[in-house]
């Protein structure tokens, strides 16, 4: 069950009195002094009432107006596995935070866990809405002040992509149009994209810099190139301050245990190495598929620059405060270190001191043999460098969270 603190956006009128506070107005009529006294009584309460109400952790009062020193941003898809871990951070750090997440990837768990750490007035609210419900969109930026937006929220899944590429298209590219023009519409100053090293594609040159050709090769890595294209074109006649990242493969969770990865049980085929081999570890999956044994690289599997979760919100919050208007800064987020999934299922057996069973399958669709970052750039502009850059600790504390939560946040 959502609790009083979850804002739905469907609650668009003052909610109704309860009979009990109508009995209090009742009075109001009569015109004497017990009549008065009761009258006196009965507005007493109702300012206790709305009091208690405006100083509850989802007052909109707090989110509404801006406040010197208070900067206030829009976490889509706050309730996933990087959006909950940013939104830590950025509470952590004092940002004032609103969640906007429609749950479909997401769980309630993560936001529960946040409230929790986070009670404070007018610090966390939580919109349950869809970005691709333009009246939904329209109502929270108007309702709210923002300063800022980081835009996580999007199907994510190289796999799934192949499968349901319109899905993918609808989602990335229709849905960051929405906020980028609500943002517009609302004069909000800063936008800090999720993008993706899928919009590279493959290529030929290894380490990839910005520079490197986009040429991706997913409908997923076109998808989000194409969400790039927008935000670029947009922001070359608006004062702006936008930075994409382009993140490499995410892995671990918080290290004080309090959130982790927990990806829906259903689409367990098309889900990421990290979540496969945690599920094989625990026995949900007979074994770990490795798919593909025959790219060109030094063991036959494909490469991949894994960034720890905790590294990888460091770099926004970074690319926050760094953001400037009327500029772009776009950002490899990743390691700069490429490892074989074969080096990841080791890691991953010896962070979960499982003997986990492997099978090795055919090729995936939409899969590429090698990338790693080149992440000169970032630790220049932004003084941003990963600091877990040891494979098995980072798999060793995202087993942690996953052996006290078996069924992810359901665990709870
Ligand atoms: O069960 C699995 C899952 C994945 N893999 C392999 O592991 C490698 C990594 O695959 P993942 O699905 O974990 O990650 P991908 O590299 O495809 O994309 C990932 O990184 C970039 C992000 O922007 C994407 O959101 C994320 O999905 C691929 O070679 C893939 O074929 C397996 O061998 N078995």
């Amino acid at each position: 069950m959502l609790n009083s603190s979850v804002v739905r956006t469907q609650r668009r009128n003052p909610r109704p009195l309860s009979l009990g506070e109508m009995d209090c107005l009742e009075p109001k009529t009569k015109n004497n002094l017990t009549g008065k006294l009761l009258l006196v009584a009965s507005l007493l309460i109702l300012a206790v009432i709305v009091i208690s109400q405006s100083s509850s952790f989802t007052s909109p009062s707090a989110f509404s107006r801006r406040e010197e020193g208070v900067t206030h941003v829009l976490v889509t898809g706050g309730a996933g596995y990087i959006g909950s871990h940013a939104a830590l951070r950025l509470l952590r750090d004092s940002y004032r935070v609103t969640i906007v997440d429609n749950l479909s990837r997401g769980n309630l768990g993560a936001i529960k866990t946040l409230q929790r750490l986070f009670p404070q007035t007018g610090r966390l609210q939580f919109i349950y809405a869809d970005l691709g419900d333009p009246v939904a969109v329209e109502k929270i930026f108007s309702e709210n002040a923002f300063d800022a937006v980081m835009h996580f929220a999007a199907v994510a899944y190289v796999g799934e992509s192949t499968l349901y590429p319109l899905k993918y298209y609808h989602n990335i590219t229709s849905n960051t149009l929405g906020v980028l023009e609500a943002m517009a519409r609302h004069k909000v100053k800063k936008l800090i994209y999720s993008s993706t090293c899928a919009t590279y594609g493959e290529p030929e040159k290894m380490p990839i810099t910005e520079d490197t050709p986009q040429v991706p090769i997913n409908p997923y890595g076109k998808a989000k190139k194409m969400a790039e294209d927008m935000i670029l074109d947009f922001s070359k006649n608006s004062d702006m301050a936008v930075m994409i990242l382009r993140y490499f493969n995410v892995i671990g969770s918080d290290p004080g245990g309090r959130l982790g990865e927990a990806p829906r049980p259903e689409l367990r085929e098309q889900g990421r190495i990290s979540g496969a081999c945690f599920d094989a570890a625990r026995g949900f999956i007979p074994g770990l598929q490795v798919k593909g044994t025959d790219y060109k690289t030094s063991d036959g599997t494909c490469i991949r620059d894994y960034i720890d979760v905790t590294d990888l919100v460091d770099a926004h919050v970074k690319a926050l405060e760094k953001a400037q208007p009327r500029k772009v800064g776009i950002y490899n987020v990743g390691t700069g270190k490429g490892r074989s999934v074969k080096e990841f299922v080791e890691a991953c057996k010896k962070a979960t001191g499982v003997e986990i069973k492997v099978d090795f399958l055919p090729r995936r669709p939409g899969d590429y043999a090698e990338v790693y970052s080149d992440p000169t750039k970032i630790l220049k502009d932004l003084n941003w460098t990963a600091r877990f850059t040891n494979l098995q600790d980072s798999l060793q504390v995202a087993w942690r969270w996953q052996k006290l939560h078996p069924h992810g946040y359901a665990s709870y």
